[in-house]
């Protein structure tokens, strides 16, 4: 597992990384659909890279209509087992202020309207979610993001509850409340079911939340908007391409085991034998 590529996922603000050599362009086709652009492969501090634009280069595509099942895929069928994915979120506590970043350690699922796993249609599998977060490269990330924060007399929050939404709209000011008794800590509207389709197809991921605003139930600042929240991304991308090459530093010569990596192996329920070929090769692709 020495070499393998570390695959990236640049949310809102972070459509592109910068300094890549070697770069190649894939534009890959799975049995799920198309990703949600061109995956771009390359070497970045030395390291083999694989970055994807969640919402496309452009940001054309909606957090409803982002191709998870495609996406995670395609990362796996060039080899990832490691996905970094950022994305901008919002507060929901007091203590985690715009500009500050946070490593979800915990996920409450919102959606509604998403496919959130590789599975059904005569092929049965349950994967362990109980902790879908890899502890290791939370050290990782934690390590990097640190580091480079600290410098600016901005927070790392390490450990917390992402709530996803389905959005498009940002929440109303009574959901807001309501997420914040369930006891989540930021908000957002992407990494479901991301982190559930990584479990399934056996990657070790992390989460960097890139802090834009308080939601809309913070009593003096104000309500979120599209337009308040991108002019805080445009601020967090530089340091977002900062941590990203502290991390990368870090990973040189080391990967790090994951449980994910044999979530599948223990989570699939029906027999490889008793798959039909089509369905039994990218099983396969899944448990590699
Ligand atoms: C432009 S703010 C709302 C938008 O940003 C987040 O996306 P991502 O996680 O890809 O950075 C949020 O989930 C919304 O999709
Ligand atoms: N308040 C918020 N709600 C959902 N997604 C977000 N992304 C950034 N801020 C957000």
């Amino acid at each position: 597992m020495q070499n393998t590529p570390i695959g990236i996922i640049g949310g809102s603000g972070l459509y592109q990384i910068e300094g890549l050599s070697e770069r190649q362009e894939h534009d890959l086709v799975t049995p799920f659909g198309q990703p949600s652009d061109r995956l771009v492969s390359g070497k970045l501090a030395g390291v083999p890279v694989v970055f994807l634009a969640r919402h496309g280069q452009t940001h054309h595509l909606l957090p409803s209509e982002v191709p998870y099942r495609a996406n995670i895929y395609a990362f796996k069928q060039l080899g990832v087992k490691h996905l970094l994915s950022f994305s901008a979120v919002g507060s929901l506590s007091e203590d985690i202020a715009p500009l500050d970043m946070v490593i979800p350690d915990q996920y409450i699922d919102m959606t509604r309207q998403r496919i959130n796993t590789f599975f059904g249609q005569g092929t049965v599998a349950h994967v362990s979610l109980a902790d879908p977060i890899c502890a290791e490269l939370t050290q990782l990330l934690g390590a990097a993001a640190e580091s480079c924060l600290d410098q600016q007399g901005l927070r790392l929050h390490v450990g917390g509850t992402y709530l996803c939404i389905e959005g498009p709209q940002f929440s109303t000011r009574a959901e807001s409340h309501w997420f914040r008794g369930l006891g989540a800590n930021i908000i957002g509207m992407t990494n479901m079911p991301e982190a559930r389709l990584a479990r399934e197809a056996q990657m070790a991921y992390v989460s960097l939340g890139m802090v834009t605003d308080y939601d809309a139930w913070h009593p003096r600042e104000q309500a979120v908007t599209a337009d308040y929240a991108i002019k805080n991304l445009m601020k967090n991308s530089e340091n977002a391409q900062k941590i990203l090459m502290g991390v990368l530093a870090r990973l040189q010569n080391q990967r790090p085991d994951s449980l994910a990596h044999t979530a599948l192996q223990q989570g699939l329920v029906t027999p490889l034998s008793s798959m039909s070929v089509d369905t039994r090769k990218w099983v396969e692709v899944l448990l590699q």
